[in-house]
């Protein structure tokens, strides 16, 4: 079967929404994560399509999409039966090395990385959840290594380094335990600094909190609590207070359920049209409908410690998630350092490298210490 005469599965999706015909008006949005597919960007376009087609429908047949994207979520789950599969057949090595061509992975061109930065100031920002942490079952045992938190620390101890996390700061911060790094929890709405300004910052020494959302807190606990009593009868769904946004967890639901956990989710948001629904890795996240998301969270950053509208500042953003392509955007945007996007799979991606897994994000982090400590005992012999 030949590519040209079969309609392609996002086609399909898109011929299903538009006919599913259901009226929808509230003001909840949904990013797709896009599929992976075997045919390179023709997959990518066409999910594009289907995202802005149910934009234009004002979400009409809006359960049915939420449900495909709910499945498009797992790469591995599309490459085996999803109807948004691709019926092209390459292998997935072919792909992913294909892919890779316009996304090299940041440890192959390690060389090229640190020389793009020569006299500048790298800033770290690096993502928790698939990013330093392996991907679990269970959201509160997602623990880090003690191998990633000693990379991690050298890390803070070379550049200023910042944890940009979907999570409550707290939470992440129980597990991450760095009191010399900066946290931007809850999708960057809330930004503290460490206690002891790093001495490689321009910033002056100052307790750093910043909560653009603060208003919406009540909001927040109340959705909460109705999405907790709302999906109870849904076996392994699992719903996350995240401070300024929530998490309604799927990844333990059986897939037969989600289409009902997907309207008990909607059933709670209309009442909600000041929040909005984005979706990360089989985890549906609910926030505040505020301009406000990691890559905001970034310049913010970047301004608090002294680097705003500076041309010798390198940031190196590190993440596995859509939520991440906020900085990875903001970055390409400004031509500016770079985005990493940990992926086993390919992926629609705004970063300009990739790395596979946690375990490469280790690597990388190591590599990037040695470097900075050869380079400096280099410049010592110059003096
Ligand atoms: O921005 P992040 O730090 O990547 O946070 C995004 C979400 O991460 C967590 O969920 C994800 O990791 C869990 C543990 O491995 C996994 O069970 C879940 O399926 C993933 O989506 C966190 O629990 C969420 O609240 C964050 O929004």
């Amino acid at each position: 079967m030949t590519k040209q005469n079969v309609m392609m599965p996002e086609e399909m999706a898109i011929t299903a929404a538009t006919a599913a015909g259901k009226v929808a008006n509230s003001s909840t949005h949904l990013l797709f994560p896009p599929p992976r597919g075997n045919s390179g960007n023709v997959n990518y376009a066409s999910y594009k399509r289907l995202l802005s087609q149910l934009e234009l429908n004002g979400g009409s047949g809006r359960l049915n999409a939420w449900v495909d994207s709910m499945r498009a979520s797992s790469p591995t789950h599309i490459k085996s039966d999803s109807p948004l599969a691709s019926p092209v057949v390459a292998s997935d090595d072919e792909e992913y090395e294909n892919w890779k061509k316009q996304h090299p992975s940041a440890l192959d061109m390690f060389d090229e990385i640190t020389a793009a930065s020569k006299g500048k100031q790298i800033v770290m920002f690096l993502d928790y959840d698939g990013t330093l942490s392996p991907i679990v079952d269970d959201p509160d045992r997602a623990f880090m290594s003690d191998n990633m938190r000693s990379a991690v620390r050298e890390v803070a101890r070379s550049f200023p380094t910042a944890i940009v996390s979907g999570r409550c700061r707290d939470k992440v911060y129980s597990f991450v335990q760095l009191r010399e790094l900066y946290y931007a929890g809850s999708h960057g709405m809330d930004i503290k600094g460490p206690a002891k300004q790093p001495k490689h910052t321009k910033a002056k020494a100052n307790a750093l909190l910043f909560q653009p959302a603060s208003e919406f807190l009540p909001m927040i606990d109340a959705v909460y609590e109705a999405l907790v009593e709302k999906t109870e009868s849904t076996p392994g769904a699992k719903v996350e207070n995240n401070k300024f946004c929530v998490s309604v967890h799927f990844r333990c639901v059986d897939e037969k359920k989600w289409s009902a956990l997907a309207e008990q989710v909607r059933l709670v948001l209309k009442d909600y049209p000041r929040l909005r629904l984005t979706q990360g890795r089989k985890v549906l996240e609910i926030r505040p409908t505020i301009k406000w998301d990691k890559g905001k969270a970034l310049e913010f950053l970047l301004e608090s410690l002294g680097f705003a509208d500076c041309n010798d500042v390198f940031p190196i953003y590190i993440g596995d998630d859509r939520t991440d392509e906020d900085a990875f955007k903001v970055l390409r945007d400004r031509g500016q350092g770079i985005g990493i996007l940990v992926s086993k799979f390919p992926k629609e991606t705004s970063a300009s490298y990739s790395l596979r897994e946690p375990a490469e994000v280790m690597d990388f982090l190591h590599r990037l210490v040695n470097w900075k400590r050869l380079s400096l005992k280099e410049r010592e012999k110059v003096l």
